[in-house]
C-alpha cells in the first residue's frame, strides 16, 4: 500500500504500542499508571525555523523527541508515550521520511517510550513536525517555575552556548572544527532522570535562552537572579570562541540543559542527586523585581543586547 496509509502502516505502526490500536482506529487508549498525575508537553519543529533543509532527518526527529523529553525534565517527570504529526511537501523525498522514522526508532530504545499515535498531512511550503509528548509524575512532586526564593542558588546543568554556535557555524560566520557546535545543535541531550523532587524549589529547560528563560522563573517566583556571566560552564570549544561570542552564548538557546533553584547550602545534597550529570552554580536569586541581571567577575553588569529567542 502507498500513500498516505501506507506511509503510516510502513514507517509508524512498526514505532507504535498496544496503546495506538495498531494505528489503525480513532485515538490512542492510555491507562494511566496508577495514583500518578499526567503530564503533557508539546513542541515544533519547522524547517527554516527550528531546522535547517539539509538537516539529517534522522536528526530532526531525535532532535523533537529531545526537546519534549526536555520539558518533561524541567517537570520532573518520567516521560510514557508520545503523539506525532507530520506535514511533508509532495516533492519531500520517501528517504527524507525513513531516515526521520529511523531517528524516532532509535531514541524510542534510548528513551523506552513509545508511539501512540499521531497526523499526517501535507504542507506547501516548509515541512513541519510535531510531538506531544505524556509523561506522569508522583502527585505533587512536579518541579515548577515558581518556587524561587531569594537566597537560592543558580544552577545549570551540562554547558551553554554550543548549540547557538552551531547555527552561526553552519551559516559560515565562526569556524566548528572539532564539529562540537554542529553537534550540539542537531542533538541536544534531555536531562531527564535526575532526582530533584523535593530537593528544589524551581526548575526550567533552557530552550529560548539561558537568561531570557531565567526571566521565566524569576517572574514566577516574583524575585530576581544574578548570573555571574565568567561562572557559566562553557565546553572548551565555546571557550575558545572567545568573549565576542558571550552574549550569543548567554541568550541564543537551544540548550536544552535544566536551570536551578535550589536552597543555599543544598549543594552536596543536589550534587548527589545529579550523580554524573555536570551542574555548576552560576549565581543566585535577589529579593525584588523579577529581573535578570549578569555580571563579570569584578561584579560588573554585562550588557545584553537581547534576552533570548522570539518568535517575531
Ligand atoms: N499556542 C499555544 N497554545 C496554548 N498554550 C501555549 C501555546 N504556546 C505556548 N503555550 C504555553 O505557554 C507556556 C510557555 O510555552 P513555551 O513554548 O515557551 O514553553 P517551552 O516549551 O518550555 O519552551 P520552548 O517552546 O522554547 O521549548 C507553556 O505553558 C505552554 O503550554
Ligand atoms: C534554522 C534555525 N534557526 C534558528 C534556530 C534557533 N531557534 C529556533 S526556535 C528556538 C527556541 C525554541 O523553539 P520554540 O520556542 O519554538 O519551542 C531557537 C533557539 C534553530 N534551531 N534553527
Ligand atoms: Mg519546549
Ligand atoms: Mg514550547
Ligand atoms: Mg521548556
Amino acid at each position: 500500500m502507498s500513500g498516505e496509509f501506507g506511509r503510516i502502516a510502513r514507517y509508524f505502526a512498526p514505532l507504535a504500542s498496544a496503546e495506538a490500536l495498531g494505528l489503525a482506529d480513532d485515538a490512542a487508549l492510555w491507562t494511566p499508571p496508577a495514583g500518578r498525575q499526567a503530564v503533557l508537553t508539546v513542541d515544533q519543529m519547522i524547517e527554516g525555523v527550528h531546522f535547517l533543509p539539509d538537516d539529517p532527518a534522522d536528526l530532526v526527529a531525535r532532535k523533537l523527541m529531545r526537546r519534549n523529553l526536555s520539558d518533561l525534565a524541567a517537570m520532573g517527570a518520567r516521560a510514557e508515550g508520545y503523539l506525532l504529526t507530520t506535514a511533508l511537501r509532495a516533492d519531500t523525498p520517501e528517504t527524507w521520511l525513513s531516515a526521520f522514522a529511523e531517528g524516532l526508532a532509535a531514541d524510542q530504545a534510548r528513551f523506552g517510550l513509545p508511539l501512540w499515535g499521531g497526523d499526517s498531512s501535507s504542507t506547501p511550503g516548509p515541512v513541519m513536525t510535531s510531538i506531544t509528548m505524556i509523561g506522569s509524575v508522583e502527585p505533587g512532586a512536579a518541579l515548577r517555575r515558581g518556587g524561587a526564593v531569594a537566597g537560592d542558588a543558580l544552577y545549570v546543568t551540562g554547558t551553554i552556548g554550543d548549540a547557538a554556535l552551531g547555527l552561526h557555524a553552519a551559516r559560515g560566520e565562526i569556524a566548528d572544527p572539532t564539529g562540537q557546535f554542529r553537534a550540539r545543535r542537531l542533538l541536544p541531550e534531555p536531562r531527564i532522570g535526575l532526582a530533584l523532587a523535593g530537593l528544589v524549589h524551581a526548575a526550567i529547560d533552557v530552550s529560548d535562552g539561558l537568561v531570557q528563560d531565567l526571566g521565566h522563573v524569576c517572574r514566577a517566583s516574583g524575585c530576581g537572579a544574578v548570573i555571574e556571566a565568567d561562572r557559566v560552564p562553557l565546553s572548551p570549544a565555546a571557550r575558545a570562541a572567545g568573549p565576542a561570542w558571550r552574549e550569543t552564548i548567554l541568550t541564543g538557546g537551544d540548550d536544552y540543559e535544566l536551570l536551578i533553584a535550589a536552597p543555599a547550602g543544598s549543594d552536596h545534597e543536589l550534587r548527589q542527586a545529579c550523580a554524573g550529570t555536570p551542574l555548576t552554580r552560576i549565581g543566585h536569586f535577589v529579593a525584588g523585581a523579577p529581573a535578570v541581571t549578569a555580571v563579570d567577575k569584578d561584579g560588573r553588569p554585562v550588557t545584553l543586547a537581547r534576552t533570548g529567542w522570539q518568535h517575531f
